[in-house]
């Protein structure tokens, strides 16, 4: 076991953001987090990753939670006047003691990163100076630099073209069968959340509503009632493909 959380709770100006949540992640697996805008799915990452107070029990695995958890927040801060290498190295601070600077590892790590997202051509360009889609690669870059058992991912492919998607989705997939790494991610796009998770973790309200393999949670009157609003789950090429319910006026051939 990576990671169990028992009974999670976050409060945020006296709302109640999250409830009873249980989560559990085994080495090497992939936990997709899905749910309507505002269920709470970013609070849970950002809980998870000790950037927000929780109530509720945490076991991660042994380390320090710096050098067992990378976490890709949904909007990075970009500083100003900082290279694109010079960015995905602070992913290396956590590996690097009080006041001492970067190691040739440290390069190697980040030039490696940066090959493996098709980022070298902007390695050397400000951070700030990049289009959305190139930026979320970097901060996708800046949190696999870390090196962490454990990936937290927020929305990380919401920038990116179709191209990209895939083959930012890929690398993680990639490290997840080679190193082992466990990933959460946060997704909007259910498809994809289908296609690379084992499980999948439903939220709605600051709540679980269901979890389980993606055929188990993607019953489309669980997701009708939870995203309020008729969908439908269909296979397509033995994938699954959610899609809004075809009514009478949504037909190709209705005015
Ligand atoms: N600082 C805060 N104070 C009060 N409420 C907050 C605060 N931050 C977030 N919330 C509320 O907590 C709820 C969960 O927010 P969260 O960002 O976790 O949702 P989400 O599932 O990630 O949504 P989205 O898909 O829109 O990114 C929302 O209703 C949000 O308005």
């Amino acid at each position: 076991m990576r990671l169990q959380a028992t009974g999670l709770g976050v409060r945020l100006r006296r709302a109640e953001v999250l409830r009873g949540i249980d989560l559990h992640l085994e080495a090497g697996e992939w936990l997709g987090v899905i749910g309507p805008n505002g269920a709470g799915k970013s609070t849970l990452l950002k809980a998870l990753a000790g950037v927000l107070r929780h109530t509720g029990s945490l076991v991660i695995g042994s380390g320090s939670r710096a050098t067992q958890i990378a976490l890709m927040p949904q909007t990075p801060l970009l500083p100003e006047g900082m290279s694109v290498v010079e960015y995905v190295l602070l992913g290396r601070t956590a590996h690097l003691g009080w006041l001492r600077g970067e190691t040739r590892r440290d390069r190697r790590i980040a030039a490696e990163v940066i090959g493996r997202l098709r980022l070298e051509e902007f390695a050397d360009r400000p951070v700030t100076s990049l289009s959305g889609g190139e930026a979320q690669r970097a901060v996708v870059a800046r949190a696999l630099a870390q090196q962490t058992q454990i990936l937290l991912l927020d929305e990380p492919t919401s920038a990116l073209d179709l191209g990209h998607q895939a083959e930012v989705l890929s690398v993680v997939d990639e490290l997840r069968r080679q190193d082992g790494i466990s990933v959460i991610a946060a997704m909007h796009d259910l498809g994809s959340a289908a296609r690379y998770a084992d499980r999948l973790q439903l939220l709605a309200a600051g709540s679980t509503e269901a979890v389980g393999n993606p055929t188990q949670v993607l019953e489309p009157d669980v997701l009708s009632r939870v995203y309020r609003t008729p969908l439908d789950v269909h296979q397509l090429d033995g994938e699954l493909v959610v899609l809004p319910r075809r009514t009478a006026t949504t037909g190709r051939n209705n005015p």
